[in-house]
């Protein structure tokens, strides 16, 4: 997730300037609220609360995370005060965790404490107020709805029934590509444009049994719907809904302020993703009803889901399709670029792979023989961490964290980039180097090398899935094709939204391989 996952601090420079003009004659308000709150703080326990980062009256440090990755200035501000601190976001005290030690403390020994998740306004409705497994706090419907997911389709067993869409997968990227070399030979390969229709498939099949090949009538809106346009009204427009900055998330105290343009854009994402979803729903009830049954998410939900109510269902399938489609393809793609960057760890992957594989293709069940690929996998992860930061959670009582106390009502925001680029635990942590999870005590095997799905209770439900459909994916095309960067794009590293997609997609020049 991954796909839905958001800091409420992103893009706010711009948004926050007008507000900060119409409150004007609130501070006093503020400043009273602010100045009992360090009292709240110093009260509790004896310890001291963390190191505060410097911010202005009112806004706070907002100003100071404009430039909208805030994933990247929370790792500045670690070297200045530590991996655990306290920011300012307007009216709510935040607490920044920046290393494996603390990050992991607040994930695995005090989850308890801080279990609850902040969402901002535009999650609030995207995600129908915490009707999916990612954004729930703990409670029923998190256990129930997470049990089902694993059971059908993000587990063990189930992802082995679900392994002939991952292999219709490759197979179908990697025909195109050789479809590309034969009428376009030597014009440079756009990766995402295919890869992303593919997983967009995979992700229909697994949550509602078909993938779509026809235009869709969406009864009510009231119009015909191609593939792309469904696409787009499911994971492209949440995905940048779920950044868009409502400044009211920052002063709750001023809700009753309206914020039109806002209401109604994100509103409207919500009623077109609701409408196409109903649609797709109501087609898969006639099948069922015909008497076609699928191993799929929602014939699932539907037949053991009975505590579940038909919205939530809604929502849980949707969670799927957009968190399959999304964070899966950031790696994949980080990975090719790097390898496509670096000919001498292509070189040895493909080696690697030929050693084990022979003429044969790749499959999973030579994955666990494969250490470079799976090194080059969580690599990928680590420099490009695809979810930089955890969706905030509440502090529901006071807890220590790193020998600091932290009051009740704060908000935690685990930085995994951080983390991920902590010098005390990476050597050259900018550098990309798969080299580093070579040794004796690396299981390949092992999804956690990385904080890259989190950690404790709520880790990544889909971490396996990712892991094999983008190892298999890297070392398929890796087997198949010689890549290289096209011209000029070495340099084109950034990256856009709410998770690390890369700004401008990968353009490379392929070869078939004899
Ligand atoms: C490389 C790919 C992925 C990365 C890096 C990633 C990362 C993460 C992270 C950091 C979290 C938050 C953990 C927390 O809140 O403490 C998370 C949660 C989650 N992810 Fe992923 N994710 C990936 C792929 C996927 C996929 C493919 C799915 C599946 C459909 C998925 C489903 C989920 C779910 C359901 C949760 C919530 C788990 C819970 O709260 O119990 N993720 N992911």
């Amino acid at each position: 997730m991954d796909t839905l996952l958001n800091i409420q601090a992103v893009p706010l420079g711009a948004a926050i300037g007008g507000p900060v003009v119409a409150v004007g004659g609130l501070s006093l308000f503020f400043i009273k609220a602010y100045v009992d709150d360090q009292k709240k703080k110093s009260s509790s326990s004896g310890l001291l609360p963390p190191p505060e980062v410097p911010g202005l009256p009112i806004v706070g440090n907002l100003l100071q995370l404009k430039e909208k990755k805030p994933h990247k200035t929370f790792t500045k501000w670690a070297e200045t005060y530590g991996p655990i601190y306290s920011i300012r976001t307007g009216a709510s005290t935040m607490v920044v965790l920046n290393s494996n030690d603390v990050a992991k403390e607040a994930m695995v020994t005090r989850y308890s404490s801080i279990s609850t998740r902040k969402l901002s306004n535009a999650l609030k409705i995207l995600t129908h107020d915490k009707s999916i497994v990612a954004m729930s706090d703990y409670n029923e419907f998190y256990k129930t709805a997470k049990r089902h997911l694993l059971t059908s389709t993000l587990g063990t067993n189930a992802q082995k029934r679900h392994r002939i869409h991952k292999d219709t997968l490759i197979k179908n990227v990697c025909e195109q590509f050789h479809a590309h070399l034969e009428s376009h030979p030597y014009e440079a390969i756009n990766f995402r444009k295919i890869f992303q229709s593919e997983l967009f498939g995979l992700a229909l099949k697994q949550a509602i049994g078909k993938d779509i090949h026809e235009s869709i009538f969406v009864e009510k809106l009231g119009v015909t719907m191609s593939r792309d346009e469904i696409f787009k009204i499911l994971v492209l427009d949440p995905m940048e809904g779920a950044i868009d900055v409502d400044w009211r998330d920052f002063f709750p105290n001023l809700k009753w302020i309206p914020n039109k343009r806002f209401e109604n854009k994100i509103h409207q994402m919500h009623s077109r993703r609701q409408a196409v979803m109903e649609a797709l729903i109501e087609s898969q009830r006639k099948r069922i009803a015909s008497g076609e049954e699928i191993n799929c998410y929602l014939d699932h939900l539907l037949s053991e889901a009975n505590t579940l109510f038909e919205q939530q269902i809604l929502m849980l399938v949707w969670e799927t399709i957009i968190e399959t489609s999304d964070t899966t393809l950031i790696s994949t793609e980080w990975a090719l670029f790097e390898l496509s960057k670096n000919p001498e760890k292509q070189d040895r992957l493909f080696s690697e792979i030929q050693k084990v594989c022979g003429i044969d293709k790749l499959t999973e069940e030579k994955l666990c023989q494969l250490p470079y690929l799976s090194a080059v996998f969580h690599e990928t992860l680590r420099k490009h961490s695809p979810v930089p930061i955890v969706p905030l959670r509440y502090v529901d009582e006071d807890a220590i964290i790193g020998g600091y106390n932290i009051p009740t009502g704060s908000e935690i925001a685990i930085n995994i980039y951080g983390c991920n680029q902590d010098e005390k635990v990476w050597e050259s942590p900018e550098e990309w180097m798969p080299e580093r999870f070579l040794n004796e005590k690396n299981d390949s095997m092992d999804l956690h090398k990385t904080m890259a799905f989190g950690g404790g209770k709520r880790v990544c439900a889909g971490a396996l899935q990712a892991m094999l459909i983008s190892c298999i994916a890297i070392g398929r095309l890796v087997q198949e094709f010689e890549w290289r960067l096209k011209d000029g794009e070495e340099d084109n590293v950034d990256t856009l939204g709410l998770t690390t997609h890369k700004l401008h997609p990968m353009l490379a020049i392929i070869k078939p391989r004899n």
